[in-house]
């Protein structure tokens, strides 16, 4: 059993003052809209319908937060870049999105998603930028990795981690698909490892 099937649902915050203490350890997922955050977070809790997915970009607009246990907690953050919503929406969302980063004492990682086939868009340089310079630790995820070939599926990983390279240092890059269970196994090391949970030697 793992500690992330015990997530359970606790509230969804239009912006930050609405959010529990800024207490214990949050890890968020961020992206942009669509890249796969919210079907990322059900296969990660084993629960298919915790986070709202859809097939339309924009279905998370607000900051949806899954409690593990009283001191641990999974955001589903807004996704950012869509084109297609009213800007008084989008800002509003935004805002959000740019606020709990910024001002959430208790965010320990994040997790940045984004579609394999086209990784490292001009915003999610920007965030991992930030994030490495406020030093928060980053794990980039291309997802959607079924939608490649296993050798495919390489190639556009190493392509992937030199581009990060290139551009924000060391970050670590991982593939994931919620469909297929790529890449789980990663994700899990690395969350256990920002939330504290020891893992059992094998
Ligand atoms: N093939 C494939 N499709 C996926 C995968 N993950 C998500 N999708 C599809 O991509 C679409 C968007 O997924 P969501 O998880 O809702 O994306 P999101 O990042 O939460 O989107 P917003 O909430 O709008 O920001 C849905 O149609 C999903 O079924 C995956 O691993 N493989
Ligand atoms: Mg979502």
């Amino acid at each position: 059993m793992s500690h992330y099937s015990q997530a359970k649902f606790s509230i969804s915050a239009p912006d930050i003052t609405h959010l529990g203490p800024d207490e214990g350890i949050e890890v968020a997922f961020a992206g942009r809209s669509n890249a796969g955050k919210s079907s990322a977070l059900n296969k990660l809790t084993r629960q298919k319908g915790l986070a709202r997915t859809s097939k339309t970009p924009g279905r998370t607009q607000l900051i949806n937060v899954f409690e593990l246990d009283e001191n641990r907690r999974l955001i589903d953050l807004p996704g950012y870049g869509y084109a297609k919503v009213p800007i008084a929406i989008k800002k509003k969302w935004q805002r959000s999105l740019g606020e709990y980063l910024q001002k959430r004492e208790s965010i320990k990682g994040l997790v940045v998603l984004m579609d394999i086939r086209h990784p490292f868009k001009d915003l999610d340089q920007d965030l991992i930028n930030w994030a490495v310079a406020a030093e928060l630790p980053v794990l980039a995820l291309l997802t959607k990795a079924d939608k490649f070939k296993s050798g495919k599926r390489k190639n556009q990983l190493m392509m992937a981690r030199e581009a990060a390279l290139a551009f924000c240092g060391d970050v670590t890059v991982d593939v994931f698909s919620s469909l297929s269970g790529i890449g789980l196994e990663n994700l899990q090391e690395k969350l256990d490892g920002w939330y504290g949970y020891e893992r059992k030697a094998t």
